[in-house]
């Protein structure tokens, strides 16, 4: 039975940024990749800013909140990183839709945890509070425990986002279902506790479907590895629409 919620798909361009840096051209575009997936339907766009700039760095950061404001103003910018680095920065300067918080060391390859409860909360509240103030909803980024997801909503977040890595790494193993299940108590006792639910990390073309259908009332999934990759095969506007596709199969579509 599908919920009332509709998942909304952001598009992290992370990666598009990563194969521009490799020369000095400038290609390519962050932004044109942008505007193909928000034109071909896509309902966000996703960036994390890392303190290394390896990939997208603060003139993306602006260039996209600029592109946006003007030209897709029902799309969602959200911002990914952590507090305590230099996400703060982006969100006083450009107050995006929603800053994700990742609990990210400066080097590390690639985003492989969520935050802790209750070692977590009391540095978390005021930058949680901050962000608030300034109209900025705030997701968490958190492993699919259901036991800190109402220390999560204690701390003043909005949502949580549920790092799905290990849903994709089990699809292939006898774990999976006890892993799915995992996830969907986790939103679950999120959606309990007054907070929405997001997702990503490792999501594709070939495991959003089921997730979405066995996890209730993701808000919002954002995709950028497998997705990339994809459209490189089939293009920007192609790539948007299988995962679109994806999300309707699975019964949960945003308004486009
Ligand atoms: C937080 C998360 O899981 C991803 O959004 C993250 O942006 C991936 O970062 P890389 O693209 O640098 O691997
Ligand atoms: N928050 C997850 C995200 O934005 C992209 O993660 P991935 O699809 O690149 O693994």
């Amino acid at each position: 039975m599908s919920s009332s919620i509709s998942t909304a798909l952001s598009v992290n361009l992370n990666k598009v940024a990563l194969v521009r840096n490799t020369r000095q051209l400038g290609i390519p575009s962050v932004l044109f990749a942008a505007s193909m997936c928000l034109d071909a339907g896509a309902q966000g766009i996703t960036v994390h800013p890392r303190p290394d700039r390896r990939h997208i760095r603060p003139q993306d950061v602006r260039e996209l909140s600029a592109l946006l404001r003007k030209k897709w103003p029902k799309a969602e910018f959200n911002i990914e990183g952590n507090p305590f680095h230099n996400l703060m920065e982006f969100v006083r300067e450009l107050r995006p839709h929603q800053a994700t918080f990742v609990p990210d060391s400066e080097t590390q390859s690639t985003s492989d945890h969520g935050w802790s409860f209750p070692e977590d909360a009391e540095r978390l509240r005021p930058v949680i509070a901050e962000a608030k103030a300034l109209g900025v909803r705030v997701s968490l980024f958190m492993d699919p425990n259901p036991d800190m997801m109402a220390a999560a909503k204690a701390a003043g977040a909005d949502r949580v986002e549920l790092y799905t890595e290990g849903y994709a790494a089990s699809r292939e193993t006898s774990e999976a279902q006890s892993v799915l299940q995992l996830y969907a108590e986790a939103a679950r006792a999120a959606q309990a506790a007054g907070l929405e639910v997001n997702a990503g990390h490792d999501l594709s073309r070939d495991n959003l479907t089921e997730f979405l259908r066995a996890v209730p009332g993701v808000c919002e999934v954002s995709i950028g590895h497998a997705f990339v990759s994809d459209a490189l095969e089939l293009g920007y506007t192609g790539a948007t629409r299988e995962y679109l596709r994806r999300i309707e199969e699975a019964g949960e579509q945003a308004p486009r």
